[in-house]
């Protein structure tokens, strides 16, 4: 497994709203995510798990400090520059999001075809494929009211992964689901990942998965620790 680091963010603050209502919510971040490394980032409601993980998908402008994903500084960064850093980031949510009126296949392969541009053939035999790869291939037919909610989290799964992002951001993956589909789905997550030697952050209220992380961060009123029982601020150096 190589070890570069595909985010380096060092003294990252983060504010929303302005004037009298400016309100701090992320304080003096420092965070290094390895390439095909598992983290899990925890931490109580409202305390900045999502804006953390939106920054780091380009998904929102970040505003002091530096936040590096793939070399390419995010912090105060051009609509154009976000826009291409997310073509190598693939995004999971609670809600998996699927098109109701795609099925599982069309749903895949709306991802590869927007990712890169592929004889239709060609994106749809991958899209298929990806989704044998997460025990679909008898459901690539199916269109997501037919699914159950671990089926529906695979097919998100599989349109995330397609197109070999280098780094999976989920948020909340397993929220929706009984435990042992949360953790198949996780495992699955990681296996598909570690072969494509992606990196993943999951931002989780889920106690269940923990175990399968290589690392657990935790955010606490926007502060930062790396996790367990002598929680300590993470620094970087260099
Ligand atoms: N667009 C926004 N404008 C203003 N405040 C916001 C905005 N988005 C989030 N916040 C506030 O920022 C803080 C952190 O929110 P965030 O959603 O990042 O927390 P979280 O840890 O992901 O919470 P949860 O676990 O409940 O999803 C909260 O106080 C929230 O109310």
């Amino acid at each position: 497994m190589t070890q570069k680091p595909v985010v380096t963010i060092k003294n990252l603050d983060h504010y929303f709203g302005e004037g009298s209502l400016k309100k701090q919510i992320l304080f003096d971040i420092n965070l290094e995510l390895k390439s095909g490394e598992v983290v899990i980032l925890k931490g109580p409601s409202g305390s900045g798990k999502t804006t953390l993980l939106t920054l780091m998908g380009g998904l929102r402008s970040a505003q002091t400090g530096s936040l590096k994903v793939l070399g390419q500084e995010l912090v105060k960064a051009k609509k154009d520059q976000l826009v291409k850093i997310r073509r190598y980031i693939g995004y999971i949510f609670q809600a998996h999001n699927l098109l109701d009126c795609l099925t599982a296949r069309q749903n895949v392969q709306m991802s590869v075809e927007l990712h890169e541009l592929k004889y239709k053939d060609e994106a749809k035999q991958k899209s298929i494929a990806m989704l044998e790869s997460v025990g679909l291939g008898d459901r690539v037919n199916y269109y997501p009211k037919n699914l159950s909610g671990g089926q529906k989290q695979r097919v998100a799964i599989a349109r995330a992964l397609v197109s070999h992002p280098k780094m999976i951001l989920a948020d909340e993956p397993t929220a929706s689901l009984d435990s042992k589909s949360g953790h198949d789905v996780v495992e699955l997550m990681q296996e598909l990942a570690r072969k494509q030697g992606c990196t993943i952050l999951i931002v989780t209220h889920d106690n269940r998965i923990l175990d399968m992380a290589d690392r657990i961060i935790e955010l606490e009123d926007g502060h930062l620790f790396e996790g367990g029982k002598n929680k300590k601020a993470l620094t970087i150096t260099g």
